[in-house]
């Protein structure tokens, strides 16, 4: 897909996944912590995550609400910047680039598709799916236009205005305008939150397919198990650190995962005094 070192300059590292007989990696967090605020208030969004992402691979990220998901993922595609740590986009750390090479970045290297569509109302379906290219004063690849349109099933929709189209609909001509510059990597935040069951396996569906059949790389936060389930790989998230790393998760396997965790973050939460005071095992039995 696309080519990031054209933009970033020179790398100072290149990781490699390749003499593990594994995909090359496209993107990769190394000690990445993000906080919040100062002083009394400040909130640990991100506590030294490692985590990579292989090209041509689905992975979801899961957890609990406020673990860190969106927080990683906007640092991950240069939206926000991280406090310390470095991330390496194709090999070149891009913690170092400054404002106008994260633009192009984003513009060139990344696809976003969010929960809420985010599209142009006054645009027409296939003015919003090209928006990118027209952004970047860039031709469209029409071959390439036309087999997205295809595959997604929205030829006869091309004329047609945001409010003119369903749910399902609009995610995909959203799902068109993130792959449309061919991305090296697009994240999804809760890309089926807003849709019914039927549309959701449908964007499910073809997420999958473009990264079986394009060689996609695609980063999904979702808090739905049965969306995780579509990914070749899912991450747990808890309190700004990774707790699971699971390769073709099931969805029943990921509910109990985020169960354990939800009751784990309950019993800190709310310490009982006997725990508190180190009593819980030692107690005799009351009469
Ligand atoms: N701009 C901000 N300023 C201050 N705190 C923030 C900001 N953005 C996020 N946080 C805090 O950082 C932590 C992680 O937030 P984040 O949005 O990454 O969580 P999340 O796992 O994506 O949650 P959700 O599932 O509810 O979207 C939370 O405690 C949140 O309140």
């Amino acid at each position: 897909m696309g080519n990031a070192t054209q933009f970033i300059g020179t790398p100072d590292t290149v990781n490699t996944n390749r003499s593990q007989g594994l995909n090359p990696v496209a993107i990769e967090a190394i000690d990445l912590v993000k906080d919040y605020g100062r002083g009394e208030g400040i909130v640990h969004a991100l506590r030294h995550v490692n985590v990579r992402f292989e090209q041509g691979k689905f992975t979801a990220i899961m957890g609990p609400s406020g673990s860190g998901k969106s927080t990683l993922m906007h640092v991950l595609a240069g939206l926000d910047s991280a406090t310390a740590g470095n991330i390496y986009f194709a090999g070149s750390n891009i913690t170092k680039l400054n404002d106008k090479q994260l633009t192009m970045l984003r513009r060139h290297e990344v696809g976003f598709i969010f929960q809420s569509f985010n599209l142009l109302p006054m645009f027409s379906a296939e003015q919003n799916i090209l928006m990118p290219l027209t952004l970047a004063g860039a031709k469209p690849d029409r071959a390439w236009f036309d087999m997205l349109v295809n595959t997604l099933g929205l030829r006869e929709r091309l004329g047609h205005r945001p409010n003119e189209l369903s749910g399902g609909q609009q995610q995909r001509v959203a799902i068109a305008r993130a792959l449309i510059s061919k991305p090296s990597v697009v994240f999804a935040d809760e890309p089926t939150g807003n849709l019914d069951s039927v549309s959701s396996a449908e964007v499910l569906s073809f997420l999958k397919q473009s990264v079986r059949e394009l060689g996609q790389t695609i980063v999904m936060v979702t808090h739905d198990s049965v969306a995780a389930s579509y990914a070749d790989r899912a991450i747990v998230f808890a309190d700004g650190r990774i707790v699971a790393d699971v390769e073709a998760p099931k969805a029943e396997q990921m509910n109990d995962l985020l169960m354990q965790e939800r009751e784990r973050a309950t019993r800190m939460a709310s310490p009982s005094p006997m725990r508190a005071v180190g009593m819980h095992a030692a107690m005799p039995a009351q009469q």
